[in-house]
């Protein structure tokens, strides 16, 4: 993900955002339109800050994945990384194409069940997973774990054998591989906290399958997300292949191996990640294993499918220097500028605006932090008070890193469908913000 410090003329135009994100056209009267729906009129119902999930690009996003695998000869289940985008409407869907998912928490397990998905589809991943959501996992009978350290196979062997179950666990193996992606997103470097180490996978392995409670069924890698090539998946993989070797040269039985790491999108000028090219090194090293293959995809899938639509508050100008152009989204809508100096494409929602002249501008939001800027130094059409636009790629770790920060409600959400749209999530109310919160007596009487 290189995301830092645009220089503005490594930015597409706005022509060529159009013609990378095909669910978006132009239309000379409404302006802005997504899977058929205008945004203008979501806007004019709904008010920005508004999310908008595209069903119809999520759903044909699953099944170009589930193609590329299938065309590649590999039998490989899709489980949904439930962080990407939770709304149990985008997890309905996923159920509803025949998938599962990806999780690492109890709370999106209890999502999972409340869609639909069957707990036999999920996949349990996390670095830290607590007592209590161990026991409501293994109560459920989620299909698998994917323990990341020695500890956490001694908590869940201890916690199975106390309900009378056996957990199906898988190893999440640490391969040491650079994803080559942003700092803050890898998680195969060996310097990361995530997975058990590599030289130590396959005597865990024996010991796992000399433990009460738990049924090694297999490895779990995951090396990163944004991810834009091939060679790292195979590096990793391939040392996943030789784990699975060993072991079971050593007598054990493997039966599954899950193939993690995050394909990356076009968030900017980078070419999008293929799926077919994962295919490619899934099949290249781990194809003749004769194992069940899994992926946890939630960035390529939800990604593309989501846009934020905002108004212009103001334009504050700035003499001769680019003006800023005050959204009414912010860095608690969408937290990706601010944490990973991350791009996001910015298209006007009027009619006619990608026909008039461009201007350079920095677009920021309200909230109290230097860090609140979407783009700077960004080639937009002259946009004044009041202007809508809607930024892209915002489907996945958009709403889902949401926060109310600066008392802001948080944003309406809208999923879109065969060219009607509907409310998922109502704004926010500013009553909701305080509606959880308890008063101290002594201070009661002075609220
Ligand atoms: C264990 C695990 N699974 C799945 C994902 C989803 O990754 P992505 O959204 O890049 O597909 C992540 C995020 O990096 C992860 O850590
Ligand atoms: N939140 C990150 C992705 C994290 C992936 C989960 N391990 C992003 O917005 O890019």
């Amino acid at each position: 993900m290189a995301d830092t410090a645009p220089p503005t003329d490594a930015d597409p135009t706005l022509a060529e955002l159009l013609a990378t994100h095909p669910h978006l056209q132009t239309d000379p009267t409404c302006g802005l339109v997504f899977e058929g729906v205008a945004l203008n009129a979501i806007a004019d119902a709904v008010g920005t800050p508004c999310w908008v999930m595209g069903a119809g690009t999520l759903r044909h996003r699953l099944r170009r994945m589930q193609a590329a695998m299938q065309a590649a000869g590999l039998n490989v289940g899709i489980h949904y990384a439930v962080k990407a985008n939770d709304h149990t409407a985008v997890l309905s869907l996923i159920g509803e194409e025949g998938h599962g998912a990806d999780i690492v928490s109890g709370g999106e397990l209890a999502r999972t069940q409340r869609a639909g998905i069957a707990a036999g589809r999920v996949v349990f991943s996390g670095v830290g997973k607590t007592d209590a959501e161990l026991e409501q996992a293994i109560s459920l009978g989620v299909g698998q774990i994917n323990v990341e350290s020695a500890e956490e196979l001694a908590i869940i062997s201890a916690i199975a054998s106390r309900l009378g179950r056996t957990a199906k666990v898988a190893l999440r193996v640490n391969p040491d591989v650079d994803a080559k992606t942003h700092a803050k997103i890898t998680t195969g470097l060996a310097a990361n906290k995530f997975g058990i180490p590599f030289a130590d996978a396959a005597a865990l392995y024996a010991h796992a399958a000399s433990l009460p409670g738990v049924q090694p069924v297999g490895f779990a890698t995951h090396i990163g997300s944004q991810i834009l090539t091939a060679a790292p998946y195979r590096a990793a993989y391939a040392r996943v292949a030789t784990l699975v070797r060993s072991v079971r040269d050593s007598g054990l039985s493997v039966e599954v191996v899950d193939c993690g790491g995050g394909l990356g999108i076009s968030y900017r000028t980078e070419a999008e990640g293929q799926p077919e090219a994962l295919a490619g090194a899934i099949r290249a090293e781990l194809g003749d294993l004769g194992v069940r293959l899994a992926i946890e995809p939630g960035r390529w899938l939800a990604g593309p499918a989501g846009v934020l639509l905002s108004s212009v508050i103001l334009r504050k100008e700035q003499g001769m220097a680019a003006p800023f152009l005050v959204l009414d989204s912010a860095m608690n809508e969408l937290l990706r500028p601010s944490m990973y100096d991350a791009w996001h494409g910015i298209l006007p929602l009027a009619p006619q605006a990608f026909s008039q002249p461009t201007e350079l501008a920095h677009v920021v939001g309200p909230v109290c932090e230097s860090g609140d800027t979407f783009a700077r130094d960004r080639l937009l059409p002259r946009l004044e008070r009041g202007a809508r636009v809607a930024i892209l790629d915002t489907g996945a770790y958009g709403s889902v890193m949401s926060s109310t920060y600066n008392s802001r409600p948080l944003a309406a959400q809208v999923l879109v469908e065969d060219g009607r749209w509907k409310v998922i999530r109502h704004r926010q109310t500013v009553e909701e913000l305080w509606q959880d919160e308890t008063m101290p007596s002594h201070l009661a009487g002075h609220a």
